[in-house]
């Protein structure tokens, strides 16, 4: 039988979606009252890097190691994978030695071709493409701080990028309504926004953007890869800042959300994480509960059709 994989968030069904975040909920809490909870124990996630990461990395070791596993950090720098060992031999070999296996990458390409070589589930830690991980936090975030998301308006400012791409596939999956506020030639992908229909919208002007919202979510305007773009892009994005005063403009409710790490002076102001309606740092760290329930719903997807 071939595994699970988490690509995307069109890999899972919305029920399947909503039991991650009632199980990312649950186990932040066994966490706080100190109770431990090791159903992975023995297993053993593999983690590829091909780009930099701080929350990714951790939250996964640190995760697998709290859910009673472990974890091994594989850079392309220090396998055969940085000399040319192809994609499907690589993946042959450590899914037949390995639990999971996470892979931060590049093309997207990458993580179609290894998975369909892998007798293990494969995880995207952010792609160019698509950033999945981050939306089981950022919805966790949401339901614990505001409660359901379902017929909310969330607006997505600044690149239309991988992250975008994931918050246009959670505004169907999870059932929520997306504007995106972004300057001319930098649109979120065409055929997404074309399978979101009435789910997504662009408004450019970020005044008329915010109006109404309950979450305003930005990223960095250069991501990994685009370092050469990033000076032009600080001109190019101008006018695009998400400050207190846009804030002021959305639900009185608002949450602010931010995938980290944040450039205060170029997405954000200098003030706007210590503002009290941003939940970055919640945010941030529900990766680790999110991820948790990732990796024991597919490493051990028996426990979670007993729940
Ligand atoms: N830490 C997440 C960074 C997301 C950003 N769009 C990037 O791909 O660099
Ligand atoms: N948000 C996020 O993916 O952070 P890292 O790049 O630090 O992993």
């Amino acid at each position: 039988m071939s595994p699970r994989h988490f690509l995307t968030l069109q890999d899972c069904t919305p029920a399947e979606l909503e039991h991650l975040i009632q199980r990312g909920m649950q186990l932040k809490k066994l966490r706080q009252q100190g109770i431990a909870c090791e159903p992975l124990k023995g297993r053993v996630l593999g983690m590829i890097f091909e780009k930099s990461s701080t929350r990714t990395r951790v939250s996964f070791e640190a995760g697998m190691f709290q859910l009673g596993g472990s974890a091994l950090f594989l850079s392309p720098r220090d396998t055969q994978l940085g000399r040319g060992e192809p994609l499907a031999d690589s993946a042959i070999v450590m899914s037949s030695m390995l639990d999971a296996i996470m892979i931060r990458t590049f093309a997207h390409s990458t993580l179609t071709e290894f998975a369909a070589h892998s007798s293990a589930p494969i995880i995207n830690g952010l792609s160019d493409d698509h950033h999945p991980c981050q939306l089981l936090a950022d919805m966790q975030t949401y339901r614990e701080l505001r409660g359901c998301i379902k017929d909310k308006t969330v607006v997505w400012f600044g690149d239309g990028n991988n992250m975008c791409s994931s918050y246009i596939e959670a505004a169907v999956q999870y059932g929520f309504n997306l504007v995106v506020s972004c300057p001319e030639g930098f649109d979120p992908d065409a055929e997404l926004m074309r399978w979101a229909g009435s789910r997504a919208q662009i408004i450019r002007d970020p005044k008329q953007a915010v109006q109404g919202a309950h979450v305003i979510s930005t990223d960095v305007w250069a991501s990994m890869g685009q370092e050469a773009e990033a000076q032009a892009r600080i001109k190019q994005f101008a006018g695009y800042q998400v400050t207190r005063e846009l804030l002021d403009l959305a639900d009185p409710q608002v949450l602010f959300l931010h995938c980290l790490p944040a450039h205060r002076g170029e997405e954000i102001s200098h003030d706007l994480l210590e503002d009290p309606r941003s939940g970055v740092w919640t945010q941030a760290e529900n990766r680790l509960h999110a991820q948790k329930a990732l990796l024991e719903f597919l490493i051990k997807p028996s426990l979670v059709s007993n729940d």
